[in-house]
């Protein structure tokens, strides 16, 4: 499906990085991936790492793509968009990872008819574990969403949600791992507390989190019912539980999807 196409990515960074490796990962040529990125040390790091051209031009970019990735920050869009809204015609497919900035942005600022494919990736994806998920805007057709489904599915999972999810899951996956690994330092911080070390708290933590995650995968149990399957009566878990609960552990990370959700309302509104 990816054979023959070439792919290009507006913006070189974090995220533009964990998809090419995923590219390549799934037998994409390297030959076949182009990034405009405008920083020269970039650019050279990209171009020696994983073979593919890089270039500091966006509209020579689009002009040599058949896929176009977007992913700059969203202040940028609009500077990005400028200078490409002649070049991307509706023989191209858009795919923008802009936090917040919905498909009726990208399609108004590019020529009528774009058509445009929104995802929502994560940071896991540097190490093909990443949890996206992806809408269609007005014009993308169906071909259009299978390709960038698969597109994601070669750095993790990708499901395809309506776009009136699109905040909230950037709010939970997007910005998810960020809360994970605070969790896990927080975890590795009490066990240095208890006495133990630093790299064997932080190795018990992770693999703690890491475990869980995939026996909640594997099983497809519900995680109270696994959760049950820990806590002894009188036992441990169950004081440990008391604890997290009484200092409202589950209110605090429903108040930060909530927050971060809100702010990708906030991101696409401007
Ligand atoms: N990080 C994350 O966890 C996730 C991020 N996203 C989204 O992905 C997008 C990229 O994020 P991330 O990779 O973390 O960000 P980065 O800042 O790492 O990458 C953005 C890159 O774009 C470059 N850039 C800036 N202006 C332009 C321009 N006009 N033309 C071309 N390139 C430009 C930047 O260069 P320079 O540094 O020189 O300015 C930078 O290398 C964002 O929109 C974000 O919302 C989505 C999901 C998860
Ligand atoms: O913090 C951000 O804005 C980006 C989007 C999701 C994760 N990181």
């Amino acid at each position: 499906m990816l054979k023959d196409k070439k792919t290009g990515f507006i913006g070189g960074g974090n995220m533009a990085e964990a998809i090419i490796k995923g590219l390549l990962a799934g037998g994409v040529a390297a030959a076949d991936l182009t990034v405009a990125e405008p920083f020269p040390q970039r650019r050279d790091y990209l171009a020696e790492r994983y073979g593919i051209t890089t270039i500091a031009d966006n509209v020579e970019l689009c002009q040599a793509s058949d896929t176009i990735i977007i992913a700059v920050k969203p202040q940028v869009s609009n500077a990005v968009f400028s200078t490409i809204e002649n070049v991307v015609g509706v023989n191209k497919l858009v795919i923008s990872i802009m936090a917040g900035v919905r498909t009726a942005a990208v399609e108004g600022a590019l020529t009528q008819g774009a058509r445009v494919v929104r995802v929502m990736p994560n940071t896991p994806a540097l190490v093909l574990e990443g949890a996206s998920a992806l809408c269609r805007g007005a014009n993308a057709s169906d071909d259009d969403v299978v390709l960038t489904r698969h597109i994601f599915e070669l750095i993790g999972t990708a499901c395809v949600v309506d776009e009136k999810y699109m905040d909230a899951v950037t709010g939970l996956s997007g910005s998810g791992p960020a809360y994970v690994l605070t969790f896990i330092e927080a975890l590795a911080d009490a066990g240095v507390k208890q006495g133990l070390t630093r790299d064997t708290a932080t190795a018990l933590a992770a693999q703690t989190v890491l475990g869980s995650a995939k026996l909640l995968l594997e099983t497809r149990e519900h995680p109270a019912v696994l959760r049950g399957n820990v806590t002894s009566p009188g036992g441990t878990t169950i004081a440990g539980m008391y604890a997290l609960e009484k200092e409202g552990f589950r209110g605090a990370v429903m108040d930060a999807v909530e927050a971060a959700t809100a702010r990708s309302i906030e991101l696409g509104a401007k």
